[in-house]
């Protein structure tokens, strides 16, 4: 063992060395070891960095990688940039033009780091979204996202003719700055779509423009879009984050070949990135969206938003903001509940009763302007009685309804006539807050639901169907808030002045005119942000093309209503006037108007009195005077009986009364319409509810009926003239046309709807006393949508239910 040992000396040797030096060793080898992993995992990383671009990048040329020509034009090949290049060209991001050198692209679904909440623009806190128009400038910058690059091209025209627009004489003093136009599939979404982008220069407010293709497949711009709507539901950021923008717009370019209509997917996806923004800058939707069809309208279309959007520039550069009124919304589908207050005595609140339910409705409306008022609430009965002389309010000044003149002379009013609607009446604050302008001291501009629905592209009113009537370019109005009536029906119980006499001061025409052409306008213009509307209908809705004086109170009413008309007329406005057939001397001595409407509540003189209770005591003589002087006007005018029903009040056994008025009136047109509950604690003062409203299959069968006893009159008295039958119909306001047979079918064809160009030519070439008539204005075949049976609702459309949600064709 010993000897074994000895000739083992070496390893002993080195056994006590290993003794002697192990923990210097020990700690020198792990020092090395970690210094090593170190270095290396800070080489692999670097490569990492540069070899593999992010998942969806632009593949770029010499890094192993094969070039993507689709995406990538040769100026745009992105260069690695180094920490220093990237600060810089941060800082002159916003000065960067067209063809900019992409620099970064995600086209995964982003993720959130915890740390990008507390980037930029909280911290900076600029005082963005205000813009002083004294120091602060626009930066519009123009993103595009295109695929197959036609999308490219046009935003590439757009940039240049905005900066001839910018660069314009005209346009010399506008702080607007020349756009910025960037590819989408290129930017960095947190530099732009987080907080809005850095600002380089003080005092620049940026603007955001998008021109985006839809693709119904997996494309970068999935990435963006999912991008926005993670951004929005990030709960670490605050619900609107790009509110440091001064506005943003967005137009779709999309393929109706393929996908005919928004319900089939025709642009989608810029329809998505409008709500998305909508949500994410706080309701800044500066211009409507607009959309074109590649293989049709595109270019032109693209073009009247352009200019749109350029005069909102002009607005904003002038410090007007967004402009006063509605901001738009960033509901996804916004609820139309806003509308169903009842807008407008025409405003036949969407109500096609065709299912078995009823709604039923809260009574709102308690407010009291008028003595008479609050006595026939309290008192059902005395809501019955026509009111006393003695409870009328004074003065009585001259009741110029009863006076018979041929011409329409301003009625000489009692000493020291007040305003009918003062500024500080709890009237004016009550109508105003209805949404009515009150234009002067007595006329009022409303605009009404259907000219809001005809904006966003979700239908118009039966006067579309019926006669062409635009309800987009349509202004609502009267001369008038006051009436001489006060209907069960009637929106506006409580809050109109009534009265037989007028006993107010009088404003002159011009100003009713202007007045309410410049607050319909204004209030269109308030519409520009609200989901939905179609930018070439808001274009043309700033051009009004008809007026409805039909809105509330009588506009007969009103001393100066020819000059009125003749104003409208000057400006190639139709005029759709509805009176209530109390005032028959008014009625007589009344220009021409594009079309007459006498309201036919009742078929008799007791049911007229129980319906539309009458403040004159000889209502039924006026009545029946009224339509004698329809009859007499009926080679001059288009004439109208509309037909309110009511069921249990006007028309339940009533075929027989109504076809004997129409013989008596002879009119051109019969519409019959179930009435709009309204709610108001007038109508249910009157005993009006729900079960009041009747069903669209009872106001069709009524109108069957009343056609039937028509033309068996026709029949028997051998008079062609009383021969109806139905022309159209619009059953989502359940509304019936009945028309005369010889005078308004063509070649076997119904023709309901007007030539209004040619209704103003024959005004100017053959004069208000001319020897001509509706026939000679007659327009276009009643479209085939429009005919009985077939619904009435324009195609190009979309029928949605009360929350906004599109309503399955039938
Ligand atoms: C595969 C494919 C899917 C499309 N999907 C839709 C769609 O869902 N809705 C739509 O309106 N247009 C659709 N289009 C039409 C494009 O949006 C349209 O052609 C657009 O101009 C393409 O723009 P770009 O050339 O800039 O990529 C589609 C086109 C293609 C080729
Ligand atoms: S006629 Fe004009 S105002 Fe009347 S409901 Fe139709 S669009 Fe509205």
């Amino acid at each position: 063992m010993k000897s074994l040992l000895a000739n083992n000396r070496p390893p002993t040797v080195l056994l006590d060395l290993w003794h002697g030096y192990r923990v210097p060793v020990i700690l020198s080898t792990l020092t090395l070891l970690f210094a090593v992993r170190v270095v290396l995992r800070a080489r692999w990383h670097r490569e990492k960095v540069s070899v593999t671009p992010p998942v969806g990048s632009p593949k770029v040329h010499g890094m192993g990688t094969t070039e993507q020509k689709s995406m990538l034009t040769e100026k745009e090949t992105p260069r690695i940039l180094s920490p220093e290049t990237l600060l810089l060209e941060k800082e002159v991001e916003s000065n960067l033009r067209t063809n900019e050198a992409p620099r970064r692209q995600r086209q995964s679904p982003k993720r959130v780091a915890a740390s990008k909440i507390f980037r930029r623009r909280s911290l900076k806190a600029a005082p963005y979204g205000l813009f002083d128009a004294a120091t602060d400038k626009i930066q519009p910058i123009v993103f595009f996202a295109s695929v197959a690059g036609s999308t490219e091209k046009t935003a590439g025209n757009v940039a240049r003719d905005m900066e001839a627009w910018v660069d314009s004489e005209s346009n010399a003093a506008l702080n607007v700055l020349k756009p910025i136009l960037h590819d989408l599939f290129y930017v960095d979404y947190d530099d732009y779509f987080i907080s809005g982008p850095p600002s380089p220069l003080p005092n620049t407010k940026h603007f955001y423009i998008f021109l985006l293709p839809t693709y119904n497949i997996d494309t970068a711009l999935t990435p963006f879009l999912d991008h926005l709507r993670e951004t929005h539901h990030d709960f670490r950021i605050n619900t609107a984050p790009l509110s440091a923008l001064i506005g943003y717009s967005v137009f779709g370019f999309g393929d109706q070949e393929g996908w005919p209509t928004e319900a089939e997917g025709f642009c989608s996806q810029a329809k998505e990135v409008d709500k998305w923004m909508a949500k994410l800058t706080g309701r800044k939707r500066a211009f409507p969206m607009g959309t074109g069809d590649v293989k049709s309208d595109a270019l032109e279309r693209l073009k009247d938003w352009r200019e749109g959007v350029q005069e909102v520039l002009v607005e904003f550069a002038a410090g007007k903001g967004l402009g006063e009124g509605v901001p738009g919304s960033g509901d996804a589908v916004e609820s139309d509940e806003e509308d169903g207050d009842g807008d407008s005595e025409d405003a036949d609140a969407e109500q096609s009763k065709t299912s078995t339910s009823r709604r039923t409705k809260k009574v709102p409306d308690t407010r009291v302007d008028d003595v008479e008022d609050l006595g026939r609430m309290v008192s059902p009965e005395l809501a019955k009685t026509p009111p006393s002389r003695s409870s009328r309010a004074r003065p009585l000044a001259i009741d110029f309804t009863t006076k018979i003149t041929p011409s329409l002379t301003v009625p000489v009013p009692s000493s020291d006539p007040k305003p009918m609607v003062p500024k500080e009446s709890p009237t004016y604050s009550a109508l105003t807050k209805q949404g009515y302008s009150i234009i002067g001291t007595h006329s009022g501009v409303k605009i009404c639901r259907w000219t809001k629905s005809a904006l966003r592209g979700r239908g118009s009113c039966y006067k579309y169907s019926f006669y062409g009537i635009a309800s987009h370019q349509c202004m609502e109005a009267t001369p008038s808030l006051s009436c001489s009536n006060k209907c069960v029906f009637c929106w506006r119980h409580g809050t109109n002045p009534v009265g037989t006499t007028w006993r107010w001061s009088v404003d002159p025409p011009d100003l009713i005119f202007s007045g309410a052409l410049a607050a319909h306008v204004s209030k269109i213009k308030s519409l520009k942000g609200v989901p939905g509307v179609r930018a070439e209908r808001f274009a043309e809705a700033l051009r009004v093309r008809h007026c409805a004086l039909s809105l509330v109170g009588e506009p007969l009413f009103y001393p100066h209503i020819n000059a009125l008309l003749s104003l409208l007329h000057g400006r190639r406005i139709s005029s759709f006037l509805v009176c209530n057939a109390q005032h028959p001397a008014q009625l007589a001595a009344l220009a021409r108007v594009t079309q007459l409407y006498v309201s036919i509540d009742a078929s008799d003189a007791e049911s007229l009195r129980r319906v539309d209770r009458p403040l004159h005591r000889d209502y039924w003589p006026r009545f029946l005077a009224c339509l004698d002087i329809l009859r007499e006007r009926r080679a001059k005018q288009r004439t109208v009986f509309r037909l309110t029903l009511v069921k249990g009040f006007n028309f339940d056994k009533e075929a027989d009364g109504y076809a004997a008025l129409v013989t008596r009136g002879v009119p051109a047109f019969v519409e019959i319409k179930g009435v709009t509950y309204c709610g108001t604690s007038s109508s249910s003062a009157a005993g009006l509810t729900m079960q009041n409203v009747p069903f669209w299959e009872e106001v069709a069968a009524f109108a069957e009926e009343l056609v039937k006893r028509l033309n068996a009159q026709a029949e028997s008295s051998d008079d062609e003239q009383l021969r109806y039958g139905i022309a159209a119909e619009h059953r989502h306001s359940c509304c019936v046309l009945l028309a005369c047979e010889r005078r308004f079918k063509r070649n076997g064809r119904w023709c309901s709807r007007i030539d209004y160009d040619r209704f103003f030519d024959l005004l100017e070439e053959r004069g208000e006393e001319g020897d001509w008539g509706p026939e000679d204005y007659m327009g276009e075949d009643t479209p085939e949508w429009a005919l009985w049976g077939n619904g009435g609702f324009d195609p190009r459309d979309t029928r949605v239910d009360r929350k906004g949600r599109p309503v399955p064709k039938a």
